[in-house]
């Protein structure tokens, strides 16, 4: 299919930003509206190539839907992003003859993470204690009118943007009672005939790109692809899938896990198996719903990784702070929140050094094997250090700023760094910084260096200019925020009231925010500072919904 060359944009959408009935509309009401746009057998009528001036990019004709629908969204007028190769859509136009309602943009969030203790231990069995960070990707749901077949993942800091007509995806083998699952299933590992499946589709991706990024971008393709067809249905709408991210890619801070969770969340919100979140929705419910994405979450990760723990899309789903274990693949992991993980004086230093986490678990794995005995003790030393730090937070009197407990706790960061070096997945870069311990799976990527209470501004200023002048980039992140999260719909109301309206996220001012301020700015979760922004709705694990 084709790669979406020579488009401008993608479906910007420009409506009134007055319609207050609008954003009232409830997440349930959002998925009605996806399912009245399925049950509508919208009119397509073929014109003649030449028959309008208002044609998209691919020739084909989008009339704005009909004023008479129940919200401004009929009046959304959607620019084609994509040019659909289907034969049919390339010869012909098609014109929509009825209108048909379309469910209203909307986003969802997930943030990245920082495993603390128990990295690449926790592939083999053991513990590891991680953290959401505030830092987060962000992706907006667009979707077309009834006279478009065709999906797009606009996946924009990695340059992927690709459509594929949904009429000529393997949805006969995803769909063979074989071989189909249910939302709700827990998928432990990925079936290598829905893989193979998916194959030619991903393969058709950025043909003409480098090696390198081409390989990436076939990955995500084939993410997406698996799940889109895991979940959706040949009826699913036309959709574009627009991402975009506050977390570097590929430096331990579990980036490709919150994409994961970003497509789980809107996949799911889609096809209508989530009810939330909302302010009195019940703990239990939450969680069901968390876990249900989650699950899903896990099977993007593998289709990136091949073996992952499912730590990362755990702690992106759910947020806050976790001690996890998977000790048995075939069974869901054990996952403690830790209500009083303590609010650690860290410092989030990027190596810049990029690697891939397939590779950097591939290195243990061969290790396990050549040195098994050696190697489970030094996975066993992993657990243990995991659990001291776990008994030592949960203990009444640990105290974030007191000399003794980060002390003690220092030293756990330093024998955790020692046991990861002697697994072979540290970097000359990463063993510069002082109280450090390298964070996700290694080989470059992110360090996590722990501030002594007493350290004095001129130490911090000192430290600040040495990583600078090495070319480290330093990050200033909260640990233990909220997991996924949905903004319905794509409406910022930037303290307006409701009467007021607010603004509509526009998609090409999406596209193009400049680097993580510009993105943070347009539609971060929080506007300035911890002040939640207005609008975003988080799934809360048990302890309560939070302001
Ligand atoms: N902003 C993004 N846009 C699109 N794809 C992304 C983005 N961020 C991450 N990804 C996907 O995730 C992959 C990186 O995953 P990888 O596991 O190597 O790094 P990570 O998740 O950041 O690190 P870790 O697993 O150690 O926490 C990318 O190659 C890409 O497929
Ligand atoms: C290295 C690893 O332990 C953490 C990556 O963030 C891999 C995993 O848990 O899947």
């Amino acid at each position: 299919m084709n790669n979406g060359k020579g488009r401008k944009k993608h479906g910007s959408v420009k409506r009134s930003h007055s319609n207050t009935k609008r954003q009232q509309l409830t997440l349930s009401e959002l998925q009605s509206r996806f399912e009245s746009q399925n049950s509508i057998s919208g009119e397509i009528e073929s014109t003649d190539s030449s028959s309008s001036s208002s044609s998209g990019a691919d020739g084909t004709v989008l009339t704005p839907s009909s004023t008479s629908t129940p919200d401004s969204v009929s009046n959304a007028q959607i620019t084609p992003t994509s040019t659909a190769t289907n034969a049919n859509m390339s010869r012909t136009q098609m014109k929509r003859k009825q209108s048909s309602p379309m469910a209203p943009a909307f986003m969802v969030s997930a943030p990245g993470k920082v495993i603390v203790f128990g990295e690449h231990a926790v592939v083999h069995g053991k513990a590891a204690m991680a953290a959401a960070i505030s830092l987060r990707s962000y992706l907006l749901v667009t979707t077309l009118s009834k006279s478009h077949r065709t999906v797009t993942l606009n996946f924009r800091d990695i340059g992927l943007d690709h459509t594929w007509d949904i009429d000529s995806l393997p949805w006969n083998v995803f769909k063979h009672p074989s071989k189909k699952k249910m939302y709700y299933d827990l998928v432990t590992e990925l079936d290598p005939d829905l893989v193979e499946a998916v194959q030619p589709h991903a393969a058709a991706v950025s043909t003409d790109k480098p090696d390198d990024i081409r390989k990436i971008h076939q990955g995500s393709a084939a993410q997406f692809l698996y799940l889109f067809l895991s979940l959706g249905s040949p009826e699913s709408h036309a959709a574009i899938y627009t991402l975009r991210s506050t977390i570097p890619i590929s430096a331990g801070l579990g980036s490709s896990a919150s994409v994961s969770v970003c497509l789980s969340a809107a996949l799911l919100l889609q096809i209508r198996t989530l009810a939330g979140p909302h302010p009195d929705q019940p703990p239990e419910e939450a969680e069901v719903q968390i876990e249900r994405i989650n699950r899903w979450a896990f099977v993007g990760e593998m289709c990136i990784h091949g073996n992952p723990s499912g730590v990362d899309n755990t702690v992106s789903a759910g947020g806050k702070a976790v001690l996890f274990r998977r000790s048995d693949y075939s069974k869901p992991p054990t996952v403690t929140p830790l209500n009083k993980f303590p609010e650690l004086p860290l410092l989030l230093v990027n190596t810049r050094q990029s690697r891939s986490t397939a590779v950097e678990v591939a290195k243990v794995g061969r290790l396990r094997e050549t040195h098994p005995e050696v190697t489970e003790a030094m996975l066993d030393a992993i657990d243990k250090v995991t659990m001291s730090a776990s008994e030592m937070i949960k203990e009444n009197d640990f105290e974030a700023d007191d000399d003794e407990d980060l002390e003690q706790f220092g030293a756990l960061f330093r024998i955790n760094h020692g046991l990861l070096v002697s697994l072979g997945v540290s970097h000359p870069r990463l063993e510069r910084i002082r109280w450090t311990k390298l964070t996700g799976a290694g080989g470059g990527g992110c360090a996590i260096t722990l501030i002594k209470p007493n350290t004095s501004q001129q130490t911090l200023q000192d430290l600040e200019e040495k990583l600078t002048s090495e070319n480290f980039e330093k990050f200033e992140t909260t640990l233990g925020g909220d997991g996924v999260g949905v903004l319905y719909p794509a409406v910022l109301r930037n303290g307006v009231t409701d009467e007021e309206g607010g603004e509509e996220i526009d998609q090409q001012k999406f596209e193009n925010a400049v680097g993580m301020e510009g993105i943070e700015r347009l539609v971060g979760v929080h506007a300035s500072g911890n002040e939640r922004r207005e609008g975003w709705k988080f799934w809360k694990r048990a302890g309560g919904w939070t302001k």
